[in-house]
């Protein structure tokens, strides 16, 4: 018998009759834990009590740390400990009232052998729906199977008959009859351009800078190269301690002249001094430094898009990055000249942005700026989270409210648009928002996303709507008030068609000036998604 330390023989434990482990993946961040905490504990309540009337008890797989004020799996280390002990048969369901790291249950969830749940509540107090929405897509790319499930308390019979069939089965399937695959391409000028534009993405190829890559456990979010480069895009992978040192050399005086561009274009900055919990010049300053470095360095690189990680490791070095990645997307902002002064950098035209270095964002805000540019259309892009959403006036609104900042042509311009300090749960350093209310008209809706190990695109149409005041106020209210905020009502799809199927926490959006090219928009954007290889799915109603 030779000496080796072997591990020792874990035995599998048997799951426990009739009994469901939850589980609750939390943010990195101990201020956003504490201050989710009881919410998240509402919700479990609610769950645990709709899972007992079905006969059946909830066993929590972790208890909350006293020291840490809070019950929520705050790391991947932690989440692997935590499935350790949970028998690996047993039916799981990972409930969330808030934003989660999807990374922190990744690894137990792809081991599991039992039946996996992802709930969250209808709820937009924090973004539940946002977490869970990136769990599943990054599930999906795993390839792990699992159910999900969404309700305001789990009372009514919709969610109650689901959460059955699911306790029941181990499977819950929802109607995606919404979706359907691309039809033959009509022999049209817009499929003729989508198609060219497709070649010549391939042939000639399109640089995106990754100023560090992976944020906040968006799994999802992170596209291969063996994926990337055969569509003919490339990732320029690059660090933020280079945006910090290209900062560093940017002026006061230049960062000023930013400043003045948009006191001058009607921006409106709600100011204070402490610098805790209000928006101070002197974040503001660093901001527009950031807007100026990331300009350079997209020039030094000759990158056709740029996508700064910010809300881990950046967030405790300078103010946040919304600011600055919202002025990007946006044709129309503050000039910025070469460090020589020789030249203007990406004059007249946005250059893409993809918030939360999110890779599938990317490619769908390069794709959408080539074609909207070649039609003649305002490329101004960006992408939203899908937050919440209610009734109104007999159409289900959907609440599309990025954590920061839209270009502000989607506002209706700079004078209709405002910054206001980012949450200091969230963002420690501060930092404004570039925030307004997303002016009404015609939309197409998209998302790119890794199913079955190739890359996918769902397309739609949607129409922003103008809602009063004090309703955009009480949504405001009842998401975060420091965001922008999108209006919009999908075509053909109801909210449960929607939440089934879409495989991330973002969509992206792109104006059109009417209903018609918003539709030629899309076929033509379709036709270049179809060129380079993805699979696309048209969902709800779309005129091709
Ligand atoms: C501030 C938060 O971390 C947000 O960034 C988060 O909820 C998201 O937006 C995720 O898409």
């Amino acid at each position: 018998m030779t000496a080796y330390a072997f591990p020792p023989a874990t035995e599998p434990r048997a799951g426990e009759p009739d009994t469901v482990y939850l589980v609750a993946s939390g943010d990195l961040r101990q201020s956003a834990n504490v201050t989710c905490w009881p919410a998240q504990q509402r919700f479990e309540a609610d769950l645990t009590a709709a899972v007992g009337k079905l006969g059946r008890s909830v066993r929590r797989a972790h208890d909350p740390d006293p020291a840490k004020e809070h019950g929520f799996i705050d790391s991947q280390r932690a989440g692997i400990e935590v499935f350790a002990r949970i028998p690996r048969d047993a039916p799981v369901i990972v409930a969330e009232a808030v934003w989660q790291y999807s990374h922190h249950v990744l690894a137990g969830l792809r081991s599991h052998g039992g039946p996996i749940m992802l709930a969250a509540n209808w709820n937009g107090e924090f973004p539940g729906l946002v977490g869970l929405l990136n769990l599943t897509a990054s599930l999906t790319k795993a390839r792990v199977e699992h159910a999900t499930l969404w309700s305001e308390d789990f009372t009514d019979d919709w969610a109650v008959r689901r959460l059955e069939t699911w306790l029941t089965t181990g499977r819950l399937t929802h109607d995606t009859s919404h979706v359907r695959e691309l039809p033959e391409l009509p022999d049209t000028a817009e499929v003729a351009l989508g198609q060219a534009l497709g070649r010549q993405l391939m042939t000639d190829k399109a640089i995106i800078g990754v100023l560090d890559e992976g944020c906040m456990g968006m799994y999802n979010a992170i596209i291969d190269d063996e994926l990337l480069n055969p569509l003919g895009i490339y990732k320029e992978r690059l660090s933020q301690s280079t945006l910090v040192a290209e900062m560093r050399t940017v002026s006061d005086a230049e960062a000023g002249q930013v400043r003045a561009w948009l006191d001058k274009a009607g921006m409106k900055f709600h100011v204070g001094t402490d610098e805790a919990t209000e928006l101070t010049e002197a974040q503001l300053l660093s901001q527009f430094k950031m807007y100026i470095a990331a300009l350079r360095i997209a020039d030094d690189f000759g990158l056709d898009a740029i996508g700064i990680q910010y809300q881990q490791g950046l967030k405790d070095t300078v103010p946040a990055s919304d600011l600055a990645e919202g002025l990007l997307n946006d044709g129309n902002r503050p000039p910025v000249r070469s460090r020589d002064g020789y030249r203007e950098l990406y004059p007249g035209r946005p250059l893409p942005h993809f918030n939360e270095v999110d890779e599938g964002a990317a490619v769908d805000s390069l794709v959408t700026n080539r074609v909207w540019t070649a039609m003649g259309l305002d490329p101004a892009t960006t992408l939203h989270d899908v937050r919440w959403g209610a009734d109104y006036d007999g159409e289900f609104v959907w609440v599309f409210e990025i954590s920061g900042s839209v270009p502000a042509v989607h506002n209706g311009g700079y004078d209709k648009s405002y910054s206001m300090r980012q949450p200091p749960m969230y963002f420690p350093l501060g930092g404004g928002t570039l925030s307004g209310v997303a002016k009404p008209g015609e939309i197409v809706w998209s998302r790119v996303f890794i199913m079955d190990g190739s890359l996918h695109v769902d397309l739609g149409r949607a129409t922003v709507r103008e809602l009063p005041a004090a309703e955009t106020q009480r949504r405001l209210d009842a998401t975060t008030p420091q965001w922008p905020i999108m209006h919009a009502v999908l075509h053909g799809i109801s909210r449960d068609q929607f939440m089934a199927r879409h495989k991330a926490n973002h969509l992206n959006v792109a104006y059109a000036p009417d209903a018609r090219t918003a539709d030629r928009a899309l076929l033509a954007k379709a036709a270049l998604f179809h060129t380079i290889g993805l699979t696309v799915h048209l969902c709800g109603e779309v005129h091709i």
